[in-house]
């Protein structure tokens, strides 16, 4: 038991450390709340829900992934070198992918409730 809560102090240490660090995080963070708050206006549906609240651990967990793989680079190397500029490169690259879907997700999700009122 009390090794899980050590593990569970670590881990909000993380999460700590990663808002410290990523500005990126916090904009995502404001922009999910600002989603979460319109969800509770439209009422959306237990489904819709799950959707929009999957999508937005999606993104945030990849933004703490891609904070974790850029501080492991600049750990392993301070140099100039292009596989590490790509492996940089590639971990952001997810990001925007996650963030692009999850702005069309959100379009699908909250158009209807747009389009009602
Ligand atoms: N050691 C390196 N070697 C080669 N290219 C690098 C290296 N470090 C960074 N780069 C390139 O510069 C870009 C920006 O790197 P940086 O570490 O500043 O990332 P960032 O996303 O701007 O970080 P932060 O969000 O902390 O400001 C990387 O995506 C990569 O293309």
């Amino acid at each position: 038991m009390i090794k899980f809560i050590r593990s569970f102090s670590y881990a909000v240490n993380g999460i700590k450390a990663s808002l410290h660090k990523q500005v990126n995080l916090k904009v995502q963070l404001v922009t999910a709340a600002c989603i979460i708050a319109t969800g509770f206006y439209f009422r959306i549906t237990s489904v819709e829900w799950c959707i929009v609240l999957l999508t937005i651990a999606l993104v945030l967990c990849l933004e703490m992934v891609n904070t974790a793989i850029e501080s492991l680079v600049n750990l392993v190397t301070t140099e100039w070198k292009p596989l590490a500029g790509k492996v940089k490169d590639i971990a952001a690259g997810a990001v925007l992918v996650a963030s692009v879907f999850a702005i069309f997700i959100g379009f699908i999700i909250f158009f209807k409730y747009l389009s009602l009122k």
